[in-house]
């Protein structure tokens, strides 16, 4: 029986802006909900797809869920290691070598040498650096950061996957790769994946979960 992996409850998030000066001596600064009273529950094994517009409010929810940024109201119960992609490159450390970000990030999700050591093949031959794996990733092209990042994301080991901007990038037949391998991590190790849908592209077998945002709020 599949439990829940993921529970949100009532989460709000109020981003004040930087305070701009008015016409006199004063500033005004103002406040923004990017979030508000969002509430819903992710099952373990579900293939989520988060979308909606530009500003809905998307990132920010991400972001929260892995621990980022904190919530203004609200509460977020997660029972997983989570595993967060959000930016291109983030989480690398540009003047590791690609294998010791493998190391590093191996250890961020507390997986011990021996465990991380099994996945360098793989890691390497799915992102296709192998030749590249012992030059610092400040020297990577975007592509590479993307096709490692991905890859580790893939192969090592986290409940949870989350995924932002990484799909939204990179060439076609990559990406078609990538939605491959997710669909087959999921029905072979039940991993839980939350991803955005940035272009509304994603084929309706892939997800078996939809949230839409609008202005901040889930679409009923
Ligand atoms: N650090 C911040 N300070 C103030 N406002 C912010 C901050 N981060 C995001 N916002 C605002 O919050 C709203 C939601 O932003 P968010 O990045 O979560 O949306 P999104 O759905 O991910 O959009 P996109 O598809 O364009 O990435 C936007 O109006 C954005 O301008």
């Amino acid at each position: 029986m599949p439990e829940t992996i993921i529970h949100v409850e009532n989460l709000s998030k109020l981003y004040k802006n930087n305070p701009v000066k008015n016409s006199g001596f004063n500033y005004t600064s103002t406040t923004f909900w990017a979030l508000k009273d969002v509430n819903f529950h992710v099952m373990q094994g579900d293939i989520v797809n988060l979308s909606g517009d530009n500003g809905a409010g998307k990132s920010t929810l991400l972001k929260i869920l892995s621990r980022i940024t904190s919530p203004t109201f609200g509460k977020i119960t997660g029972f997983g290691r989570i595993n967060s992609l959000l930016e291109v490159g983030a989480g690398f450390h540009p003047e590791l070598t690609g294998i010791e970000n493998i190391y590093l990030n191996g250890a961020m999700l507390l997986m011990n040498k021996a465990q991380i050591k099994l996945t360098i093949d793989k890691i390497c031959d799915f992102a296709g650096i192998s030749k590249h794996i012992h030059v610092p990733v400040k020297r990577y092209s975007t592509g590479m950061y993307m096709r490692l990042a991905f890859s580790m994301a893939m192969h090592l080991e986290s409940e949870i996957l989350i995924l932002d901007e990484i799909l939204a990038v990179g060439d076609h037949s990559f990406q078609q790769k990538c939605l491959k391998k997710i669909k087959d991590i999921n029905s072979k190790q039940g991993r839980t994946i939350l991803m955005v849908d940035h272009n509304n592209k994603f084929p309706k077998n892939l997800y078996n979960k939809q949230i839409k945002l609008i202005n901040g709020r889930i679409e009923l």
